[in-house]
């Protein structure tokens, strides 16, 4: 039982309350077994705790998820608990909502039995074993509250932890705050949880959590421009694999392989960069069996420098260079040795997926795989199609993602594909708001109140500015013969800040080198501090360029890095790159650190209105007509001419054949 309807809380409800159920199921005098196959979450877990016993088969799941769709547990969950487990154990269950197995809920107390048999049937027969026990001891309501001495100080931290963690969302709050009711008696607890869980229950972020939860499973509904979709294109099974390049992303990308099952061919140039990985790779591993107290077979990777491996695997992931020479010169190669059939995916973050098809002598096999750093950790992939890739290799692709625990999102091919190519016009402005007075720490304040995982500065640092330096020295706007522009500094007749270029010439390239827009412990370090000479260098620059530093509120940083990059997204709609902005919100929250509790960015365009969107972006322009960006997309004047109809209604506006397809 994996708790409520969740499609029911946008309607009226019926049907009998779940509290007075489940209180009338713990005060009865016969003894009711709950027998736990699958999954207990949410309501379901919350009834398991109102029986007098549990038992749970091995393979069966247990949580309170209900913080991740912007709720608390309400049918007492908050208040069983931690009467049970303990008050440390319970807050950590519920201000993360993470299932735990049956193994560790037996190690913890909440079931009382874990079985490999049908469960039910060692329910029933453990329900005949306890017939004559008193009951009186069983019910959890009934139970003083586990206190410890220094619990004061256990919910403090909890609460600095659920506002840290939340970045301005409610429900985690709330979770500690209903659990410190269940010092209480248990009806004033109840009380409590059902004031906390009122306040959320019509909370905008309640709904916007929720509409996360659907997007995530939507995006596995695929549609292409040509008409396939997922119900009409059959996945291929994927018996083994192979990754070429094992770097940053394809030691990751090794990882989630090995760790779905999959037997894995590894490569590198030399024996070295092998060794390297090998090392990297088998730690990661072997931190990961120890985590899952699962058995893994180690020896499904093999590492080699031998391509003669690749004849017996039935699909390819590339991540070598960002080079499109290089990428192309290998996609000929994996042409003549693999297997006709062998799908060939390339993990490139913004190259031209239709031009490596075109190297290769099976175009139709081809796709982008897009991972994202740490690929073993985040769980969004882009699935990349080109005009002649075939249904089936997009069938397999999204699905093995999704074999790898990954939200696949399909999008069609152009520069930067979803996700970066929105994130451009975003890290722009962000760099235009330093020339005019901002420093990175104030940029990065703002957003990081708004709730991003990490402002842009903090989050170039850690990917590295030299990542960005090569793609605009690839697109003529910056290095050697590139003619500098003047005041303002312009490229390509546009306004350009060739800030981070200047930065990436002194050799600081951020973490990597312990220094960039911020300042760390030495190369390699994690605490961003500000630095004096970041500063001194933006003052010296804005001297030199006759620039008047001006100061620079909150709501502008948000309006022109964050309005900019939903404007880039309403141009992905317009192109057709996805058939759905879900895809767009879904790749934001999965990828890029967005608030969940906002929706993502087009959903959270909706909310703040698409009136206000326009006119933000309409005043902007009128400052800075040398913007693109700012130029608001004729999408989002044709919803706001429309009367701003609701997300799932903006598709209906585009013209039929405007794909870039
Ligand atoms: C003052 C008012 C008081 C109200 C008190 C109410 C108190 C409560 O009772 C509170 C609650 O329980 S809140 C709900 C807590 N439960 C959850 O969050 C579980 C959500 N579901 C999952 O984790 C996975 O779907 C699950 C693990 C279950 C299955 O995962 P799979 O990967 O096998 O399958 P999915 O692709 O995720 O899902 C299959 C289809 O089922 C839909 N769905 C799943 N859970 C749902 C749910 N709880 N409600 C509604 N629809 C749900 C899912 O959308 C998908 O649908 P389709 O895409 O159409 O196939
Ligand atoms: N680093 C990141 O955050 C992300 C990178 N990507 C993409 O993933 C790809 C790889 O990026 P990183 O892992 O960061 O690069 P990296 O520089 O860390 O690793 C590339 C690896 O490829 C190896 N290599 C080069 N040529 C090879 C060949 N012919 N055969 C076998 N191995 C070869 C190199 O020895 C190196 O170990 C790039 O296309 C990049 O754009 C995609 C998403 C995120």
């Amino acid at each position: 039982m994996s708790g409520a309807d969740i499609r029911e809380f946008s309607r009226p409800m019926t049907g009998p309350a779940l509290v007075p159920l489940i209180d009338a199921i713990e005060a009865g005098e016969k003894p009711v077994v709950a027998a736990i196959e699958g999954m207990a979450l949410g309501g379901g877990l919350e009834l398991a705790l109102g029986c007098h016993y549990r038992i749970a088969h091995s393979k069966a799941q247990l949580g309170l998820p209900e913080v991740t769709l912007g709720l608390i547990p309400a049918a007492g969950g908050t208040q069983r608990l931690p009467r049970l487990i303990g008050f440390p154990a319970a807050l950590d269950m519920i201000i993360t909502g993470r299932r735990v197995s049956a193994g560790d809920a037996l190690k913890l107390g909440i079931v009382d039995q874990v079985t490999e048999r049908n469960a039910g049937e060692v329910a029933v027969a453990f329900a005949r074993s306890v017939v004559d026990c008193p009951l009186v001891s069983r019910r959890l309501s009934t139970w003083p509250p586990l206190c410890p001495a220094d619990l004061d100080n256990i919910l403090q931290m909890a609460l600095a932890r659920a506002w840290q963690r939340g970045r301005g969302a409610l429900a985690p709050v709330a979770c500690v705050q209903a659990v410190q009711a269940a010092r209480l008696p248990y009806s004033q607890g109840m009380q409590q949880e059902q004031k906390l869980m009122s306040m959320l229950f019509a909370s905008p972020q309640a709904r916007a959590l929720q509409y996360c939860f659907f997007s995530q499973r939507a995006v596995g509904k695929w549609s292409m421009p040509n008409g396939a979709c997922w119900d009409n294109s059959t996945a291929r099974p994927i018996r083994k694999a192979a990754v070429i390049g094992l770097g940053t992303m394809g030691r990751g990308i090794a990882v989630c392989l090995v760790l779905a099952g999959i037997p894995v061919i590894a490569m590198e140039t030399d024996e070295k960069q092998l060794e390297a990985a090998r090392r990297v790779v088998m730690a990661l591993l072997e931190k990961e069996v120890q985590k899952l107290a699962v058995g893994l077979h180690l020896g499904l990777i093999h590492f080699t420098l031998e391509q003669r491996y690749l004849r017996e695997v039935d699909l390819v992931i590339e991540a070598v260079f960002e080079d499109l020479a290089l990428k192309k010169q290998l996609f000929a190669e994996l042409s003549s040795v693999c297997h006709p059939d062998t799908l060939l995916c390339t993990n490139t973050s913004q190259l031209d997926v239709d031009q490596l098809a075109t190297a290769t002598s099976r175009p139709d096999l081809v796709v982008g795989m897009h991972f994202f750093a740490p690929a073993n950790k985040i769980k969004l992939l882009e699935v990349v199609f080109t005009s002649r890739s075939s249904p089936e290799a997009v069938a397999t692709a999204m699905q093995l993602g999704k074999w790898l625990g990954k939200v696949s999102v399909a999008v069609a091919n152009c520069p930067g594909f979803v996700g970066n190519r929105m994130l451009r016009p975003y890290v722009e402005q962000a760099g235009f708001l330093l020339e005019e007075g901002a420093t990175p720490e104030q940029v990065d304040s703002a957003l990081e109140h708004f709730g991003l995982a990490m402002g842009v500065f903090r989050m170039s640092d850690l990917s590295g500015l030299d990542v960005g330096w090569r793609v605009r020295k690839a697109a003529g706007l910056t290095g050697p013969g590139v003619p500098q522009g003047q005041l303002l500094q312009t490229q390509q007749g546009y306004r350009y800040s060739p800030l981070a270029d200047l930065i990436c010439q002194k050799g600081r390239l951020g973490q990597k080198t312990g220094c960039g827009w911020y300042l760390y412990e030495g190369p390699g370090g994690h605490m961003a501090r500000p630095d004096p000479w970041v500063h001194a260098f933006l003052e010296e620059y804005r001297r030199v360029h006759g620039l008047q530093p001006r100061s620079i509120g909150q709501q502008e940083v948000l309006e022109r890095c964050l309005f900019a990059l939903i404007n880039e997204g309403f141009r992905v709609l317009e192109d057709r790159i996805v058939m759905d902005p879900v895809a767009l919100d879904v790749i934001y929250v999965l990828g890029y650190g967005w608030p969940a509790h906002t929706g993502g960015p087009m959903y959270y365009a909706g909310e703040v209105g698409l009136p206000r969107v326009l006119g933000r972006l309409e005043y902007y322009q009128r400052v800075h007509p040398d913007i693109p960006h700012l130029r608001p997309s004729a999408l989002l004047r044709q919803l706001v001419a429309k009367g701003s109809p609701p997300i799932h209604k903006w598709m209906w506006h585009i013209e039929e054949g405007s794909s870039r397809l």
